[in-house]
């Protein structure tokens, strides 16, 4: 059976006086999915997540978390929800188990159920080896690392994380892309970012947001793997142009490096055997052959420049 989804938003909208910042958005998050919020510099991805953590009220629209309405059902929803926002609220003066503890507490969690919570999230997030020591002395990603853990320290099912990687180097953005891929096996995961590859790295689904409206939204799988059209040609002994354009279905040929071409063909009709045939019977030295699909940038650039 399809399971319910854990995030609901059913037309939300958010004026602020005359100016529409988020226009009409519906979406679902299910279990199991990390969903990619994109858009330009004041495309509304901030507002839009500050109204799904109850920290600003829509205009108009409902939102649910994990079926409980945020706004008729506030503590239940909230109860739910573990959120990441851009500057995590760390104590830096508080060590870092004292600092779950605290935050666990504060979550409703009785003592017993704290100090469990606290072990499990410890070791969920890479921090039994420092859980003694004050959180100024960490480093960037470490701080991170605690800023999920007291996110996620009372299990909520809906977990929402504002560019969790920003101001981390490359091996500390690794690990909490790791531990974030890692959350959403069990959780529905929102996570805003600018970085597209780290949208292709970790999330399932993607959701391009362009001026208050959502021009995108589906599983990253099908976006990026619709059917090819372009095929990119490789050939040490290369015949002349006018032999590779009569190629069965290849529409144009382009030339990208004095050995390399693209192919553009007809929709779902790649002359893969015949260029493979052509290229043995008359000795192209055929090196590469392969189907180009499209990535996330060219998708979001295409998108966010058309409206
Ligand atoms: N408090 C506010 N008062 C008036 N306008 C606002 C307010 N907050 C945001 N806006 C406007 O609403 C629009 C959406 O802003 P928002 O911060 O949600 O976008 P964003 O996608 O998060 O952008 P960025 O990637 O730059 O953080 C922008 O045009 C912004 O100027």
């Amino acid at each position: 059976m399809d399971e319910l989804p854990l995030i609901s938003a059913v037309e939300l909208s958010r004026f602020y006086g005359h100016f529409c910042a988020v226009d009409a958005l519906s979406f679902e998050v299910k279990r199991g999915q990390v969903v990619g919020f994109l858009g330009t510099n004041g495309a509304g991805k901030t507002t839009t997540m500050q109204m799904l953590t109850g920290n600003l009220a829509p205009t108009s629209g409902q939102i649910r978390l994990a079926g409980f309405d945020l706004l008729d059902s506030p503590l239940a929803a909230k109860s739910q929800l573990g959120y990441l926002p851009e500057h995590p609220p760390l104590y830096p003066e508080c060590r870092v188990d004292e600092y779950l503890r605290f935050c666990a507490r504060l979550h409703g969690l009785s003592k017993t159920e704290t100090h469990q919570a606290v072990d499990e999230v410890l070791n969920t997030c890479g921090l039994t080896g420092v859980y003694r020591r004050l959180i100024a002395n960490l480093s960037k990603g470490y701080q991170q690392r605690v800023g999920i853990a007291q996110a996620i320290v009372h299990s909520p099912s809906v977990v929402v994380l504002d560019e969790p990687t920003v101001g981390l180097d490359p091996v500390q953005s690794h690990s909490v892309r790791e531990l974030i891929q890692k959350l959403g096996q069990q959780r529905a995961v929102i996570v805003s970012t600018h970085l597209l590859n780290e949208v292709q790295s970790i999330c399932t689904h993607v959701q391009i947001l362009q001026a208050g409206r959502c021009v995108l939204q589906g599983a990253l799988r099908d976006l990026l793997h619709q059917p090819v059209t372009t095929l990119t040609l490789g050939l040490h002994h290369a015949p002349s142009l006018a032999r590779l354009k009569i190629l069965p279905n290849v529409q144009q040929v382009e030339s990208i490096t004095p050995n390399k071409w693209r192919l553009h063909c007809s929709p779902g009709q790649l002359p893969t055997d015949a260029i493979v045939q052509a290229a043995a019977a008359e000795r192209w030295g055929l090196f590469e052959l392969t189907p180009e699909y499209r990535t996330l940038e060219q998708l979001f650039i295409e998108l966010t420049q058309l409206s």
